[in-house]
C-alpha cells in the first residue's frame, strides 16, 4: 500500500490539525513537542511533514504531499491549483481593511497605500472596486505600518480584534471569512482516491464540512 503524505503547518494551524487528526485516530505518530519535521505511521501508511504555513500549498501542488491543511488566506494568496476538500472548522478569522479611525479607503484619483502580507488578495479586492493602490509587502507586524506612516491602511486577518485595538486601529471594511481547509493534489485525488476517501471518512466524524467551490 502507498503512503499518503500530509503537509501540516508549523504553529497555530498545525496544532489544531494535530488535535483533529488525533481525535480522528490518524495522528498517533506525531509528537507535537518534537522538533522533527517528518512523522511516519508505518502501520496506517500515513506520513506527515511540517512546513511553514505559506508553504503547505506548494508541497501539495507539487505532489510531494497528497494532502495538506492550509488557511484559505494562503490558498488564495498562492496561484497554485489544488482541490479544497473539507472546511476543517478551525483557524477561523476574517480579512479586513483596517486603519486609524475615519481613514477613507475609496479615494477617487488618489492612490491608497496598502501594507499587507497578502498582496495578491489585496490587489484583487481593490481592483474589483476600482480603487488604485500601492502595495507595501510586509512579512508580519503589519499593524505598525499606518502608525509610522508607511501606509494608509492595512489588509490583514482579524480574529478577536485585540491586535488592532492595542495599536489604535479599527476595521474600516470587512472583506471575507477565512478558515482552515483540507486540500488535495489533483493527481493524487484520482490515483489515490480510495485511500484519500478512507481518510476523509475518518474526519467526517469531526466537525468538518465539504467544500463546494472547486
Ligand atoms: N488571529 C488568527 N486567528 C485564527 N487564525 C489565524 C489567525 N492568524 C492567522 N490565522 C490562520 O493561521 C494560519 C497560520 O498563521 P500563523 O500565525 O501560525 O503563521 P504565520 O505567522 O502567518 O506564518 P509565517 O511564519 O509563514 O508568516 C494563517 O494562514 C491563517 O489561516
Ligand atoms: O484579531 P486578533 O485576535 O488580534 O488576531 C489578529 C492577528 O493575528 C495574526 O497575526 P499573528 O499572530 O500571526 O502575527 P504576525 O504579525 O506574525 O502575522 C494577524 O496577522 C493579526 O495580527
Amino acid at each position: 500500500m502507498d503512503f499518503i503524505n500530509i503537509a501540516l503547518a508549523k504553529g497555530r494551524l498545525g496544532d489544531e490539525a494535530y488535535k483533529l487528526l488525533k481525535a480522528a485516530g490518524l495522528g498517533g505518530s506525531i509528537d507535537p513537542d518534537s522538533r522533527k519535521l517528518i512523522f511516519k505511521d508505518e502501520e496506517k501508511k500515513i506520513s506527515f511533514v511540517y512546513v511553514k504555513p505559506s508553504d503547505v500549498v506548494t508541497y501539495v501542488q507539487n505532489g510531494v504531499a497528497d494532502l495538506g491543511v492550509a488557511g484559505k488566506d494562503v490558498i488564495l494568496e498562492s496561484d497554485n491549483d489544488v482541490y479544497e476538500i473539507l472546511d476543517l472548522g478551525f483557524g477561523k478569522c476574517r480579512f479586513a481593511v483596517a486603519g486609524v479611525k475615519g481613514e477613507k479607503i475609496y479615494k477617487k484619483d488618489e492612490i491608497l497605500r496598502v501594507a499587507t502580507k497578502y498582496p495578491r488578495i489585496s490587489k484583487k479586492y481593490f481592483d474589483e472596486r476600482g480603487q488604485k493602490i500601492r502595495l507595501i509587502k510586509l512579512n508580519g507586524s503589519v499593524e505598525l505600518a499606518p502608525l509610522v506612516g508607511l501606509s494608509d491602511v492595512i489588509v490583514d486577518l482579524v480574529e478577536t480584534g485585540k491586535t488592532l485595538k492595542a495599536n489604535g486601529l479599527e476595521v474600516i471594511e470587512d472583506m471575507f471569512e477565512v478558515s482552515a481547509k483540507l486540500i488535495c493534489n489533483r493527481v493524487s485525488y484520482r490515483f489515490k482516491f480510495d485511500r484519500i476517501n478512507d481518510l476523509i471518512k475518518c474526519l467526517e466524524e469531526m466537525e468538518v464540512q465539504y467544500c463546494e467551490d472547486n
